[in-house]
């Protein structure tokens, strides 16, 4: 379904020559070397091409949130939409903040909008709890990758390369935690953690819910669009879709916190390339965020304690790609600037 060409080695060694002879000491640039690696495998290595970055934040509801496994009820879902749409959530002032053009996505919330402004694409007024149902039918997943990536098609054939991932959802990191777990064998007990804040008590019940719902749909775990269509939501599938569509269109995928993360997984099982695409841009205090980065074997950019959502910690990222990016495009070498090679 998905084309994405894994990145070559065959260019390393030129980057990597070119990253060497700036003027600097041997490797001196740290982290900000291995991302401009990335970024001209993916880009160009001649120069790093970023072409408007776009984040994709992409919103619906989840039948478990009726639970009460949240510290807010399903209606801020659609609250924080219409937040979205009129410039007023932390991802807007970060987008602003780091010149990234915003496009918010309707894959599923209870009470649909009618704003020009959003991208409509609703699988579903929310899914179904997952405790006692599949959350949604294979044909709804099969959809959501499709739906996913046409966004991306679209950004794409406009020029855009860089594409970071955000979701809206109460009740998502329940669903999250139930895939990573039903995805990795990894227990519950570490996949499950406290997503908007909740007490001791009510992350009792929710660890039990998942504990439950695990067990209902363990027969049907043998693929990911069947762990997807048990245990997921229609932000993430779509999410997934949309991740594998910008692997596949050559372009840089930044990955923001748990939940995103937990699409970028489900993705990187269905096609094990579009891992080269991805930068983890940050670690979320999301609980189950570290064991998934380590099992990605990932080493996120930022770690600021951030535990939002909404691709916060991928729009605060961008700053440090358009670092990479200055400085091995523009940065002196030791031939023309004069200075003695180190
Ligand atoms: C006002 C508000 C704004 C948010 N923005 C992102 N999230 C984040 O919290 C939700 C996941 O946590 P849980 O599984 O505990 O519901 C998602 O909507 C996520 O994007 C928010 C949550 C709230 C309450
Ligand atoms: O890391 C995340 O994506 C996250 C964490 C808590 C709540 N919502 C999102």
């Amino acid at each position: 379904m998905f084309d994405i060409t894994p990145l070559t080695d065959s260019k390393r060694t030129a980057i990597q020559q070119k990253i060497d002879q700036k003027t600097k000491p041997p490797g001196a640039l740290g982290r900000l070397e291995q991302l401009a690696m990335q970024l001209a495998l993916i880009t160009g290595s001649d120069e790093i091409i970023l072409n408007k970055p776009t984040m994709l934040v992409f919103a619906a509801d989840h039948g478990i949130a009726k639970e009460g496994v949240s510290i807010a009820p399903p209606e801020v879902t659609q609250q924080m939409v219409l937040n979205f749409l009129n410039g007023g959530a932390a991802i807007n002032c970060f987008c602003r903040a780091n010149d990234i053009a915003l496009e918010v996505i309707d894959a599923g919330i209870l009470v649909p909008i009618n704003a020009p402004k959003l991208t409509m694409q609703s699988l579903g007024r929310g899914t179904n709890n997952f405790v006692t149902l599949p959350a949604m039918s294979l044909e709804a997943v099969t959809k959501g990758f499709s739906l996913g990536a046409k966004v991306v098609y679209r950004m794409a054939s406009e020029g855009c390369n860089v594409f970071g991932f955000g979701e809206m959802g109460i009740g998502n990191t329940s669903s999250a935690s139930a895939l990573m777990s039903a995805i990795t064998g990894i227990p519950a007990e570490e996949c499950v953690g406290r997503g908007t804040g909740i007490s001791d008590e009510v992350y009792q019940k929710k660890l039990s819910l998942i504990q439950k719902a695990l067990k209902r749909h363990k027969n049907s775990f043998d693929d990911t669009k069947q762990i997807l269509s048990a245990l997921g939501g229609f932000e993430i599938v779509q999410m997934v879709g949309a991740m594998l569509a910008a692997a596949e269109c050559n372009s840089v995928v930044l990955v923001d916190g748990f939940i995103a993360t937990v699409a970028a997984l489900a993705a990187v099982k269905i096609n094990p390339a579009a891992r080269d695409y991805m930068v983890f841009c940050h670690q979320s205090e999301e609980s189950g965020h570290q064991k998934l980065l380590q099992y990605l074997q990932a080493t996120p950019l930022l770690s600021l304690e951030l535990r939002l959502g909404e691709g916060t910690g991928a729009a605060l990222a961008v700053p440090l790609l358009k670092a990479a990016q200055a400085f091995y495009n523009d940065m002196a070498s030791f031939d023309s600037a004069g200075v003695d090679a180190v």
